[in-house]
């Protein structure tokens, strides 16, 4: 697997740090709060597993999956709820974790969603920006690290549902995807 790894962007270490950094931050806004910390799946897993950790105050878990890459690199423009919430966002501090912007597309679909089951705030914090790619405007509250517009994989990003356990992000070889 590490194989078809062209270079690493961005290492474990850097990353483990960028977390401690953002638990820190995200324990003091949200003390005393309980807000409902929501991971878009499948991508955030990793990001959500580690940082989670690093929140000391009292937190609710949830999860949704969207989707509208497929198996392609390129956004199909069109998100469809493949999984929605169990619970309720009415009234809550809504945390939203993601691994990466790219068109903002998926974002911008879910932020308008929970305004309009009337959450309280809705945060958004990703690990990845890449602000190149933006097709709506769209502007996360925080964000771990800048990408450049390329395809990038590891830490929870998939091509073709592989290499989401990359414990790094990285660029693939082009043969990859050539086949
Ligand atoms: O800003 P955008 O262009 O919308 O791209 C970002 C989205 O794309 C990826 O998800 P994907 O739909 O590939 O699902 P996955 O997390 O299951 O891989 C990523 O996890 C984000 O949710
Ligand atoms: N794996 C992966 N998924 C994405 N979804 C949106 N942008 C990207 C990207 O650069 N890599």
């Amino acid at each position: 697997m590490r194989d078809d790894i062209q270079s690493v962007l961005i290492s474990e270490e850097e990353i483990q740090e960028k977390i401690a950094e953002l638990g820190k931050e995200l324990t003091e806004e949200y003390e005393g709060r309980f807000p409902l910390v929501i991971g878009i799946l499948k991508g955030s897993l990793p990001f959500m597993g580690d940082l989670i950790q690093k929140i000391n105050t009292h937190v609710e878990l949830d999860l949704m999956d969207v989707s509208s890459y497929g198996n392609e690199t390129v956004s199909s423009g069109e998100v469809k709820i493949v999984k929605d919430l169990n619970t309720s966002v009415e009234g809550r501090d809504v945390l939203i974790l993601e691994d990466i912007i790219d068109s903002g597309l998926t974002l911008s679909y879910i932020v308008e969603l929970f305004r309009y089951r009337k959450a309280k705030s809705v945060k958004i914090v990703t690990l990845l920006d890449k602000p190149d790619g933006r097709k709506v405007d769209l502007v996360p509250d925080t964000a771990g690290f800048i990408v450049p517009d390329e395809f990038v994989v590891g830490y929870g990003l998939d091509y073709a549902e592989r290499y989401r356990n990359l414990p790094f992000i990285g660029i693939l070889k082009p043969e990859i995807y050539e086949g």
